[in-house]
C-alpha cells in the first residue's frame, strides 16, 4: 500500500480519535455531574416537610414531593444518556470505522466529491461534523451493494444516484490500522475471507464489515409484508436476520423498541448461541422464544410435548399428521368457530354450593339472544356483563337463605371480626379477657373502637350481606375468565365434527381413521398431555371463541428454521400477531419433523399475505464450511445443486467404517485427543438423545459436556448433543456418531443427515458400523475418504 495512503489515513484515524476521547471525557465528566446533582437531589429530600394537619398542608406537600420526583426522573434519564453515550464511544474508540466510501451525488450538476467513513455506530464532533456515518445509514448501503461506478441507494425519500470513486476497508485494532486496502468488489473477498478464518465460539459474531450483496437486500428491506429468505445451511440467514434487527431498530429508533420485536427460535440453545450479537452491535436483544415456550405457557395445566418428543415420536408425516398442520384444517377451525356463532357453543352451569346458581341452559340462551352480528368475542363480553349483573342481583336472594344464617352463628370471633372490618371489634369486647381480644386492645389502645350497629338485625343484616358477598366472589372471578364455556369439551367437539369441515379424501384419510386418532387425542387431553400440533389447534379454538384479537404491540416477527413449522402453526402466528411484518428464514432441506410437504410451506404461507407485498430473497452461497464440507453435505441431498461453496480450504471428510461400537469408541476417543490439541470446538452429534446418553455414559470423558436439554448452556469446548439440538448451531469440528444406516437407514433422514454435517466449519468425521450410511450414495466417492481401521 502506498505510503502516502496510509500516513493520510492514519492522520483521518488519529483526528478522529482524539474528537472521540474528547467527547469521551466530556461525557465522563457530565456523569460526574449528574452524579453530584442526584446526591444533593436525595438530600433534598429530606428538606421535604411533612404536612399533613390541613388540606392546605397535604397540596403543599404533595406539590413539593412531585417536583423532587421530576428533578430525580430528569437527571436519572440524562445520567443514562450519558452512561449509554459513554459505553458507545468506548466500543468505538476501539474500532471507529471499517471502510470508507468516496462518492458523488452525480445528479447535481457540479458533482461535488464526499468521502465518508462507516463504522458500528456514527460520530459527530463538536461542530456537529460527520467523522463517521452508521453502517444502516441509507449512505452506507453503498459500501455493501456494489464496486466502482455508478450506483443506487434507497433513502427515505426514494432512490438516489451516485458514482462511487473509492472502496477503502480498514483492519483497526487498538487505535492502529493493522490493514487497509482498496477494492473493486461489494465486498472483498480478502476481507471475507479474514473473517471467516477465524474459529467458532459458543457465540455467534455480528457480520456487520462484511455482510454480502444479497444479505444487505434482506437487511434492509422494509417494504415487504413477508420476507422469505430461502438458503443453503450456512448461507448466513441468520446472520444477516439478526443484523436486520440493529437495522430496523435504527430506522424506526423512536417508534420501535426491542420489546416489539419477536425472533421465534428453533431452541433455546440457539436462543443462547445467538444472544450477544445485538449487544456486540449496540443494541438491545429482541424477545427470543419457541414456538414451544409460546404455546404451552398459554396451557400451564397441560404437558405439551417437548422438542424432543416431538422429534423422536412425532416426526411422521402420516396423513392425520399432514392433515392436522394444513391451511385446510386452519380453515376448519375458522368455519366451526364461525357455526358456533349460531349454535353449540357448550357451556356449563355457574355452581354454587353444589347447585347450579345460573343454569347452563340459561346461560346459553343469553349467549345466543344476541343478534347474527355478534361476533364470538363481542357475544362473550356481553354475555359476562349479563351474567355480573345476575350475580349481583343474587345478593338479595341468597342473604335470606338458611345457610347464612348457619354460618353466622358458628362465625368465630376472628372470622367475625374479618367479616366487620380489620380491626373493629365486636360490643362488649372490652369485656372480654381471652389472649386474643386483650392483644387487640393493646394495639388498638386504650378503650374499645366499636363498630356500632343500631340493632342487632342491622347487624345481622350487614353479616349476612358480607358473607353472601364473599362466597360470591370467586364466581365472579369464574365469570370474568369465561370458565363458564367449555373449552375442552368445544375442542373434543370440534375435533369429531372436524371431518365435516375439511375433505378427509383429499389426504387420503378414512372416516375411522379418523375418528379412531380423535379418540386417542381425547384420551391423552383427558390425561392432561398433548401434542404440539393439537395444542396449536386448542390455542386457535380458544382465541376465536375469546375473541382475542392477537397482540398486537408487537411488529416484526421473525421466525428461523421455518420449514419445521406446520403451515397450521404459521397461520396461527400470523393471527396471534396480526400487525407485525414477517421475515422467516428456512432451508427447505433441514426439515427435520415434517418430512415431505416442506416444500408447500412457502406457497401455504404466501398465500395468506396480499402477494404484491411478499418478497423472497435466496441466498446461495454458504460461508460456514470449507470448500470440501459443502461439496461433501449438498450431495447428500438430492438437490443440492445450487449450493455455492466459498472458497476456502480444507480437508476432505473422512468417514470411518468400524466393526462395533467399541471400535467406534476407540476412533472417537483418539478423535476427540485431536481436536483438543487443535482446541476446536466439537461437537459429537447422536441422531437422539437416548443415543446421546449412552455415548457419554460409555465415553465416561468428564471434558465432554452432555447437552440433552435445551435448557442447559451451550459449553465451551467439546459436547454431545442429539440432532435436533445442534440445529442453527455451528462447531470447528462434527463427529457424527452412527453415520451408517442404524440411524439413517431411509430417505426420510436424508434432510436430517445434511443438517447435521452441515453444523461442521473446518473437520467433518462420520463414524459408522459396518458401513457408511446408504444416503451416501448420493455422494462422489473422491469428495470423501473412507477409512476402516
Ligand atoms: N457476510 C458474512 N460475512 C462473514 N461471515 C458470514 C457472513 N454471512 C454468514 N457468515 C458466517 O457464516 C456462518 C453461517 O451463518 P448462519 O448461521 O447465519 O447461516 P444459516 O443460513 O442460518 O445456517 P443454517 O441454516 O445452517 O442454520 C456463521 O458463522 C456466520 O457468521
Amino acid at each position: 500500500m502506498d505510503n502516502k495512503i496510509k500516513t493520510d489515513e492514519t492522520q483521518y484515524l488519529n483526528k478522529t480519535l482524539y474528537a472521540m476521547e474528547k467527547s469521551l471525557q466530556t461525557t465522563k465528566s457530565s456523569i460526574k455531574s449528574t452524579n453530584k446533582s442526584l446526591d444533593s437531589v436525595a438530600q433534598n429530600w429530606g428538606d421535604v416537610r411533612l404536612k399533613t394537619d390541613t388540606y392546605s398542608g397535604i397540596v403543599e406537600t404533595a406539590a413539593s414531593i412531585r417536583q423532587q420526583q421530576q428533578m430525580l426522573s430528569e437527571r436519572e434519564n440524562s445520567k443514562t444518556r450519558a452512561e449509554r453515550r459513554f459505553a458507545t464511544l468506548t466500543k468505538q474508540i476501539d474500532k471507529p470505522y471499517f471502510a470508507r466510501i468516496d462518492f458523488s451525488e452525480s445528479t447535481s450538476q457540479h458533482p461535488e466529491q464526499e468521502t465518508i467513513y462507516i463504522g458500528l455506530g456514527s460520530f459527530s464532533d463538536e461542530k456537529n461534523r460527520f467523522l463517521v456515518y452508521d453502517w444502516r445509514a441509507p449512505v452506507a448501503s453503498i459500501y455493501y451493494d456494489g464496486g466502482i461506478g455508478n450506483v443506487s441507494y434507497i433513502t427515505p425519500d426514494g432512490t438516489q444516484e451516485a458514482n462511487v470513486t473509492l472502496k477503502r476497508q480498514f483492519q483497526i485494532e487498538d487505535g492502529v490500522i493493522v490493514t487497509l486496502f482498496d477494492t473493486e468488489e461489494a465486498i472483498g473477498d480478502a476481507m471475507l475471507m479474514n473473517a471467516l478464518s477465524g474459529e467458532s465460539s459458543t457465540k455467534m459474531k455480528s457480520i456487520v464489515t462484511t455482510i454480502q450483496k444479497e444479505q444487505n437486500k434482506i437487511i434492509r428491506n422494509t417494504a415487504a409484508d413477508l420476507l422469505f429468505v430461502q438458503g443453503a445451511a450456512g448461507s448466513g440467514k441468520t446472520a444477516a436476520v439478526l443484523q436486520r434487527v440493529a437495522y430496523l431498530l435504527y430506522r424506526y429508533r423512536g417508534k420501535l423498541t426491542s420489546g416489539q420485536v419477536v425472533l421465534f427460535s428453533p431452541n433455546q440453545l440457539f436462543n443462547d448461541y445467538i444472544d450477544n450479537v445485538l449487544p456486540e452491535l449496540g443494541e438491545q436483544n429482541m424477545v427470543q422464544m419457541t414456538f414451544y415456550q409460546y404455546a404451552s405457557r398459554r396451557l400451564p395445566k397441560i404437558d405439551v410435548e417437548t422438542l424432543q418428543e416431538r422429534f423422536e415420536h412425532d416426526a411422521k408425516d402420516t396423513p392425520i399428521n399432514l392433515a392436522k398442520g394444513s391451511l385446510a384444517m386452519f380453515d376448519a377451525v375458522t368455519a366451526y368457530a364461525d357455526h358456533l356463532n349460531r349454535s353449540d357453543m357448550k357451556i356449563r352451569s355457574v355452581m354454587f354450593r353444589g347447585e347450579p346458581l345460573i343454569s347452563k341452559e340459561r346461560i346459553s340462551e343469553i349467549y345466543y339472544q344476541y343478534n347474527d352480528n355478534y361476533k364470538l368475542g363481542q357475544r362473550l363480553e356481553a354475555t359476562r356483563d349479563t351474567l355480573m349483573r345476575i350475580l349481583s342481583s343474587q345478593v338479595g336472594l341468597e342473604v335470606r337463605k338458611d345457610w347464612v344464617e348457619l354460618t353466622i352463628e358458628n362465625l368465630s370471633k376472628q372470622e367475625y371480626d374479618e367479616l366487620v372490618g380489620a380491626g373493629k371489634v365486636r360490643i362488649g369486647d372490652d369485656q372480654e379477657t381471652d389472649a386474643a381480644a386483650r392483644t387487640r386492645l393493646a394495639q388498638l389502645g386504650e378503650g374499645p373502637k366499636e363498630r356500632e350497629f343500631a340493632s342487632e338485625k342491622a347487624e345481622r343484616q350487614f353479616l349476612s350481606r358480607q358473607i353472601v358477598t364473599q362466597s360470591l366472589r370467586p364466581l365472579a372471578r369464574q365469570i370474568r375468565r369465561a370458565n363458564f364455556l367449555n373449552i375442552n369439551a368445544q375442542f373434543i367437539d370440534f375435533l369429531r365434527q372436524a371431518h365435516h369441515y375439511f375433505d378427509l379424501k383429499s389426504f387420503n384419510i378414512a372416516e375411522s381413521d379418523w375418528l379412531a386418532h380423535v379418540e386417542t387425542v381425547i384420551a391423552s387431553l383427558r390425561a392432561k398431555q398433548l401434542s404440539l400440533t393439537d395444542t396449536t389447534l386448542y390455542l386457535y379454538l380458544y382465541d376465536l371463541i375469546t375473541g382475542k384479537r392477537g397482540e398486537r404491540d408487537i411488529r416484526f416477527l421473525f421466525i428461523d428454521e421455518i420449514q419445521d413449522y406446520t403451515p397450521f402453526q404459521l397461520a396461527f402466528l400470523k393471527f396471534s400477531f396480526p400487525r407485525a411484518k414477517f421475515t422467516v428464514l428456512g432451508d427447505l432441506n433441514q426439515a427435520i419433523f415434517t418430512k415431505d410437504n416442506a416444500t408447500n410451506l412457502q406457497v401455504d404461507f404466501s398465500s395468506l399475505f396480499d402477494s404484491e407485498r411478499v418478497e423472497s430473497v435466496k441466498l446461495t452461497q454458504t460461508y460456514r464450511s470449507t470448500q470440501q464440507i459443502t461439496d461433501f453435505t449438498k450431495y447428500i441431498l438430492r438437490d443440492g445443486q445450487d449450493i455455492d461453496a466459498f472458497n476456502r480450504d480444507g480437508q476432505k471428510p473422512v468417514l470411518y467404517t468400524l466393526p462395533n461400537e467399541s471400535e467406534m469408541l476407540s476412533k472417537l476417543r483418539l478423535q476427540i485427543q485431536q481436536h483438543a490439541i487443535n482446541q476446536d470446538t466439537t461437537a459429537i452429534i447422536t441422531k437422539t438423545r437416548a443415543d446421546a446418553q449412552t455415548l457419554a455414559t460409555a465415553l465416561g470423558d468428564k471434558k465432554v459436556t452432555l447437552i440433552q436439554s435445551e435448557n442447559q448452556r451451550l459449553a465451551k469446548g467439546m459436547i454431545i448433543v442429539p440432532s435436533y439440538l445442534a440445529k442453527g448451531l455451528e462447531f470447528d469440528a462434527v463427529i457424527i456418531w452412527h453415520a451408517d444406516n442404524s440411524r439413517y437407514g431411509v430417505d426420510s433422514e436424508r434432510r436430517l443427515l445434511y443438517t447435521v454435517a452441515s453444523r461442521a466449519m473446518h473437520t467433518l468425521t462420520l463414524l459408522a458400523e459396518n458401513s457408511g450410511s446408504i444416503l451416501l450414495d448420493t455422494v462422489p466417492t473422491d469428495l470423501y475418504e473412507v477409512n476402516n481401521g
